[in-house]
């Protein structure tokens, strides 16, 4: 956002919270629904590259990986500009006063090719341009349980957001699918699905923490690109959590604090992994009274739905119920 509005939005002081609406059935900021037709007729070009993710998956994190490998992991041509005008955001709409050249869509077409552009949108609502022309596209999944508390403290601090309520009230809304972007499982599955006919990297955040070189090297090769082993610890270490934590152009401390107020909880909160065990997330979105009982969970490489009996079913969502109470 050119500095000149963002001194506008810092002198308004406080923002009114987004309202909401749904577009198929997902809850999406009012004003995103509002331009519905513009975005589904969005016009992508054959060598766009799309990065996708459910909201708080480490959509920043692979915005930079991506951004570094394209600039062969030079750091300064990387700090050309916040990450909101690096990549377009293509379905954001920010709210009233500022002009429609700081929206996602026109940032995006008044963009040069080869364009980086950044969705939260589940698969089904992706405009099919993108699938006509065949772009390449990267999904970064994060567990359940560790996206919804990274959502939770940022629908606190942006106040773009919806007002979040109290943790047991974002979690219930969380659990029904009732956020922005929608259902958190059906965003995950909807994406595994597509990889099947379309040309999709699908990368999870833990295994980006558990091995940055392996998953790197993964977005190389889908990019096709090959850079030098030294190239590729420069940007293992540009875009570990305590160096992009203090990179203004990458830590979102480029918003006045009266969108986001890092006082309340950074953006770049803690940017880690909960235990394995933790891991293994139970997604129970499916109510357990209408038809079989199923329990749906997310390991390293697949997206899982089992039958279970009533009392195991119970036994586990009481447990998932109770790590999910520790927000901290
Ligand atoms: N380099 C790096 N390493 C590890 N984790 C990182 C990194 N960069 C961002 N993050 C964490 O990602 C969370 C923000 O998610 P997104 O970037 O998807 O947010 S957004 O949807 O674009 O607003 C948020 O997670 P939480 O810390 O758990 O809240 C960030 O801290």
């Amino acid at each position: 956002m050119p500095l000149d509005k963002m001194k506008d939005l810092s002198l308004e002081g406080s923002m009114t919270r987004s309202e909401t609406d749904e577009v198929g059935g997902v809850l999406l900021p009012k004003r995103v629904c509002d331009r519905w037709d513009q975005i589904w007729n969005f016009r992508a070009r054959p060598d766009d590259l799309l990065i996708a993710t459910y909201a708080k998956a480490g959509t920043t994190w692979i915005q930079e990986i991506v951004d570094m490998i394209q600039h062969d992991g030079d750091i300064e041509k990387c700090k050309r500009a916040t990450t909101y005008l690096r990549h377009p955001f293509i379905e954001w709409v920010l709210p009233g006063p500022f002009s429609s050249d700081t929206n996602g869509l026109e940032l995006a077409e008044a963009m040069p090719s080869p364009r980086t552009l950044k969705t939260h949108l589940p698969v089904q609502l992706v405009p099919p341009s993108f699938w006509e022309q065949e772009c390449k596209i990267i999904y970064v999944a994060r567990n359940a349980k560790d996206n919804l508390v990274s959502y939770y403290h940022f629908h606190r601090m942006n106040k773009n957001m919806p007002e979040p309520g109290t943790w047991e009230e974002f979690l219930e809304k969380f659990m029904a699918g009732q956020v922005l972007w929608g259902c958190w499982y059906d965003h995950v599955k909807g994406w595994w699905d597509a990889k099947e006919n379309h040309c999709i990297l699908y990368l999870f955040y833990e295994d980006l923490k558990e091995d940055p070189k392996r998953e790197i090297q993964k977005v190389l090769q889908f990019l096709e690109k090959d850079l030098e082993n030294e190239v590729l610890d420069k940007i293992i270490h540009h875009t570990t959590f305590e160096i992009m934590k203090d990179n203004p152009m990458a830590n979102y401390t480029f918003q006045p604090p009266a969108v986001m107020d890092h006082s309340i909880s950074p953006f770049m909160r803690k940017g880690a992994c909960s235990s394995v065990d933790i891991y293994r997330v139970l997604c129970p979105f499916n109510p357990p009274l209408a038809g079989p009982l199923r329990i749906t969970y997310v390991d390293k490489n697949y997206i899982h739905s089992h039958s279970l009996s009533l009392s195991l079913w119970a036994g586990l969502i009481t447990n998932f119920l109770t790590i999910l109470r520790v927000p901290k």
